[in-house]
């Protein structure tokens, strides 16, 4: 079954363009990377599945049903964390996710206890007494306290430091295995690629590609960086090797291909240092869709 459906979804906002014509399925149990750069339209779509706005044309549906039409209904079976969280400063952090559990039709007390446990959340404390990163953890109980058949987030990992983003990651892997489809915004590639099984890429308001996440790894680049004296390009111009330029004692290029070829390359000669990164997704998509 597919959990989201969207067909020929368009939104304008008044004159400006959000989305144009986006076509996706999430099938029931797949973690979906959505990504993109920053005013893609990841949030735009986000908040369509949710009823939230109203598309110019096209439709979304969410468990077989329209997500306007059926909003207050389907949207009791969603968890969504927001990019953005603001709060009633002056609660008690048990008594906003109470409130936020008295919408559901269950007892989801022990829920917020496990999962606050988890994410080491205090909840005697007063909203406007926690850091940006410790709000950040109370919307992510509030968005999994009844277990949700669907978790939609909207780049969700903004204000965690690793420690607790793993946590994090950890809690949506398992709410995955109990079943719980995901749709996963972001515009950090390396995240979505830990997490997801497959990703829809947007650009300017439309999907660009969607692919599962072992093709995108094996398309992968790597951006190299070497400083050294005696350097010298011809050492990489190799098979896979792009974008290949020397700037006084520092040589840069972008690989793509049997990475053993490439260590061979750079354990020829005497650098002081290397870097080996992840190109920036914008670095991808200048190599993906030119
Ligand atoms: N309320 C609005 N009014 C007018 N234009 C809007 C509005 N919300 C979004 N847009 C425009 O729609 C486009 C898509 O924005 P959206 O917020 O969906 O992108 P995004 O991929 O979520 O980006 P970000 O990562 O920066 O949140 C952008 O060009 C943005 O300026």
């Amino acid at each position: 079954m597919n959990v989201i459906e969207i067909k020929n979804l368009t939104k304008y906002y008044g004159g400006s363009l959000g989305i144009n014509d986006v076509n996706l399925e999430v099938k029931e149990g797949e973690i979906f990377g959505f990504i993109g750069p920053n005013g893609a339209g990841k949030s735009t779509t986000i908040r369509l599945l949710l009823g939230l706005i109203y598309p110019t044309s096209g439709e979304a549906k969410l468990f077989g049903k329209d997500a306007i039409e059926f909003g207050p209904e389907v949207r009791k079976d969603i968890g969504y964390l927001p990019s953005e969280i603001f709060y009633y400063d002056k609660m008690k952090v048990i008594d906003l996710l109470n409130y936020s559990a008295s919408f559901y039709d269950k007892d989801c007390t022990k829920r917020i206890k496990e999962i606050s446990n988890i994410m080491e959340l205090d909840l005697n404390r007063r909203i406007d007494d926690l850091s940006y990163g410790n709000k950040k953890k109370v919307g992510i109980v509030q968005g999994l306290l009844h277990e949700p058949k669907l978790i939609i987030l909207d780049e969700p990992t903004g204000g965690l430091d690793p420690l607790m983003q793993q946590k994090f990651f950890n809690l949506l892997k398992e709410e995955n295995e109990r079943g719980a489809t995901i749709f996963f915004s972001s515009h950090i590639l390396s995240e979505v690629q830990e997490l997801c099984n497959r990703v829809a890429i947007i650009k300017e308001g439309s999907i660009v590609e969607v692919e599962d996440i072992q093709t995108l790894r094996e398309n992968n680049y790597k951006k190299i960086a070497v400083v050294g004296d005696d350097l010298s390009k011809e050492t990489f111009e190799l098979d896979g090797v792009t974008e290949l330029i020397q700037e006084e004692d520092e040589l840069t290029f972008f690989y793509k291909g049997d990475i053993n070829l490439i260590t061979k390359a750079l354990s020829s000669i005497d650098a002081k240092d290397i870097t080996i990164e992840e190109p920036t997704l914008e670095e991808i998509f200048m190599h993906y869709y030119e």
